[in-house]
């Protein structure tokens, strides 16, 4: 009965043991091929390709990483209450698409070229013109995100938004939420205002992120993602903040 350690050594012409290894007695072809996958028989001997072994051993950043998509998943679909007519809270739809309005980029575009247009201050123009700014520097970032990370809606979404771009079908970050955090914080900033109607500021911007959730049209990560980059987008704006001496020939445009 030929030993097991038979099939792996020869002996060569000085008696010495000549150890063979697996690698050397496949035929050639590239690492993964049908006709390899055959001739190792499936046994534990056949090395396997990097990326297999990195499934097998995930790092704890990894792990981490699947659980909360896994409860981040398993939350939206809960939370979905009112993704279509026949959801648990169907009937409160209409109430959350109003809400989605307001936070669509279309009334808020056109509200602010609209009051930039109209507006006889020189101050009123130079935080108006920051806005608009501030509106479609948010847009061009979300769209750049959208397009990278490509990250589907929720199988439980109805597509049927008002207006949307091509990089709306997917979800990451939430562009209503980015928005909705912006114009907050833009909104608490420069314009002065008593202490309830700052409250519903930070409600309607909390509100809208929700919506956004209970609507299914988005994971709950994409919406704190989404909340978070726009708070720190309105830091940006800040900085590059657009003056008539920083930026005389744009504010000569709007001078009357
Ligand atoms: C000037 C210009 C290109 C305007 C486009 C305005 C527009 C259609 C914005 C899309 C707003 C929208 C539907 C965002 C998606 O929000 P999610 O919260 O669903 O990510």
């Amino acid at each position: 009965m030929p030993s097991p350690r038979s099939s792996r050594e020869r002996r060569t012409g000085s008696g010495r043991l000549e150890f063979l290894s697996l690698v050397s007695q496949r035929s050639p072809g590239p690492p993964d091929s049908p006709s390899r996958r055959r001739e190792s028989g499936g046994s534990a001997a056949a090395p396997l390709p990097e990326e297999d072994c990195m499934k097998l051993n995930p790092s704890f950043l990894g792990i981490a990483l699947s659980s909360l998509l896994a409860i981040d998943l398993w939350a939206s679909k809960r939370l979905g209450v009112c993704a279509g007519e026949s959801s648990a809270w169907g009937s409160v739809r209409p109430l959350m698409k109003v809400i989605e309005v307001s936070g669509h980029g279309i009334p808020w575009l056109l509200g602010t070229f609209y009051g930039l247009c109209q507006s006889d201050s020189s101050a009123a123009r130079e935080v108006l013109l920051n806005l608009l700014f501030a509106l479609l520097l948010d847009l061009v970032l979300v769209a750049v995100v959208k397009g990278i990370v490509k990250r589907r809606r929720p199988t439980h979404n109805k597509m049927d938004m008002f207006v949307t771009i091509s990089v709306d079908k997917y979800s990451f970050p939430s562009g209503h939420a980015t928005r909705a955090a912006l114009v907050c914080r833009f909104v608490l900033h420069h314009l002065v205002l008593a202490v309830p109607l700052r409250v519903l500021v930070v409600l309607w911007a909390l509100i809208v992120g929700v919506s956004r959730v209970m609507l299914g049209r988005h994971n709950v990560t994409d919406v704190l993602f989404g909340l978070l980059l726009g708070y720190a987008l309105y830091s940006v704006v800040e900085y590059c903040w657009l003056s008539p001496l920083s930026a005389p020939a744009l504010f000569a445009l709007w001078s009357h």
